[in-house]
């Protein structure tokens, strides 16, 4: 199994010239196909075992599918499944060549399996709890990475990722300058968790990710 080489320059230093320079960055083929497949499986498999729960928004993580319509699973770094050990490896990896970089102080790592069922998305949001929107709030999520486990995922199933471009103090209309992401298998994306407001746009099959935001201390 093949994990992306952070020590390779290239592809390190395009996430963070990308970062510095957009605040937010998109890494096709970040995971090869062997590692996204296995972590697809899993993901169904923890689903049929009725580990997934149906998202909350906010704080009190009150459900609402209409505002999200996902299923999570949020997974521990001491699980031993191997795609997993992989997976939070690589994360870790990640957090610490960014901090180098860039000095954000990512201090730890949350994350889950997002299952979206067809014809459900996210309204749109930022991820940071209001309560953190101040500068350097303690545990505030600072940086939000998500990767996609949809091999062959057909453009016409929709289930972007719409990501609005502008800073905006209420929330954009839908038409506001945006970038559609789709979510193809083994993409990363990562952008600043408190600067893009973002929806996830309904598909017609189900749709899956791991999502994890790095958070300061
Ligand atoms: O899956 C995506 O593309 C984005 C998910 C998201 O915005 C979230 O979980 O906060
Ligand atoms: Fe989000």
């Amino acid at each position: 199994m093949r994990t992306p080489d952070l020590t390779s320059p290239t592809l390190l230093t395009t996430i963070i010239d990308q970062l510095s320079e957009h605040h937010y960055c998109v890494i096709d083929q970040f995971l090869a196909e062997p590692i996204v497949a296995e972590l697809h499986a899993l993901a169904q498999a923890r689903r049929h075992a009725g580990l997934t729960r149906q998202a909350g928004t906010g704080k009190s993580a009150t459900t609402n599918a209409n505002l999200r319509g996902d299923q999570i699973d949020w997974l521990e770094p001491e699980d031993t499944h191997p795609a997993l050990q992989q997976y939070f490896a690589l994360m870790a990896d990640l957090q610490q060549q960014i901090n180098r970089a860039l000095m954000l102080g990512l201090d730890s790592y949350e994350t889950h399996f997002a299952i979206y069922p067809p014809g459900t998305g996210y309204s749109t949001h930022i991820d940071q709890f209001i309560q953190h929107r101040v500068a350097a709030a303690p545990g505030a999520r600072t940086l939000t990475a998500i990767i996609y486990l949809n091999q062959n995922w057909p453009e016409a199933a929709g289930g972007a990722l719409r990501l609005y471009l502008d800073t905006h103090e209420a929330l954009p209309a839908q038409e506001a300058r945006h970038l559609d992401i789709a979510p193809l298998g083994g993409r990363l994306v990562l952008f600043l968790s408190a600067r893009f407001w973002h929806q996830v746009l309904p598909a017609s099959q189900d749709r899956l990710s791991v999502t994890g935001w790095f958070k300061t201390r």
